[in-house]
């Protein structure tokens, strides 16, 4: 696995499955302006309420394969582990699949994170034990508490200074 961090503004994304996951992938992506579609028969209230405020487009059906033939990025997170894998299969190979229940499908994997500002810190085990890789982040939150936003505010003012003609 590529560590990758990727701007993701104005990207089409696709999430197949309306439930809790489904809901916590959803919301870094919708902090980063990412478009963001679902595809769902049933969603839980907070993904409903997005789709009310126009914030993301929610469609109450299962999902297609022409739902997601040109996202950027598509999340298969329904409780139904043979139609994520089957989401991972019929995707191109050019385009980034995260496959919810099986680490072992798709070509990307959502790591644990936290953000001080301009620092950002992602955390995996490869699918090995998602809890440590959160138990690795509660202890990361407390190595770097908030005072390195502003450390890190200051390093960038005086690299631009020092990069400018
Ligand atoms: C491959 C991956 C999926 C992906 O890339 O999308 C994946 C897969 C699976 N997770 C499962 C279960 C749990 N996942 C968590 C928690 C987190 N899981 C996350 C990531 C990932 N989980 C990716 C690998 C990352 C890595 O390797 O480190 C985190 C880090 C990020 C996030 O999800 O936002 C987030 C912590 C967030 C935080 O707080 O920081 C908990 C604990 C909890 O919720 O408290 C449990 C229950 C305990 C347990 O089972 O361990 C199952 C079995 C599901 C079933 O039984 O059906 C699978 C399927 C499989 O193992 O194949
Ligand atoms: N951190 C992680 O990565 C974790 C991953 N999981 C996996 O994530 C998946 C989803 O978990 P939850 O959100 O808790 O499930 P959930 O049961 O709350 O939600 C599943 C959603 O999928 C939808 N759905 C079912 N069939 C569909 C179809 N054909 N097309 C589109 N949508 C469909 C349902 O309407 C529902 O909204 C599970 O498969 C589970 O294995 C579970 C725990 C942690």
């Amino acid at each position: 696995m590529f560590p990758l961090f990727i701007r993701m503004a104005g990207k089409k994304v696709v999430i197949a499955g309306g439930g809790q996951i489904a809901y916590r992938r959803l919301l870094p992506l919708l902090d980063e302006g990412a478009c963001i579609t679902v595809i769902s028969p049933k969603a839980i209230d907070a993904i409903v309420h997005l789709a009310e405020q126009k914030r993301i487009t929610w469609h109450a059906r299962s999902i297609e394969p022409s739902d997601y033939a040109d996202a950027f990025f598509i999340i298969a997170a329904t409780n139904d582990p043979n139609i994520n894998e089957q989401i991972a299969t019929y995707a191109s190979p050019n385009q980034l699949v995260n496959v919810a229940s099986n680490h072992l499908f798709g070509n990307v994997h959502v790591p644990a994170f936290f953000s001080r500002g301009k620092l950002q810190i992602a955390i995996t085990t490869g699918g090995a034990s998602p809890t440590l890789a959160k138990q690795i982040k509660k202890q990361l939150e407390q190595q770097f508490d908030e005072s390195i936003a502003q450390h890190l505010e200051t390093l960038y003012e005086q690299r631009q200074k020092r990069k400018e003609p």
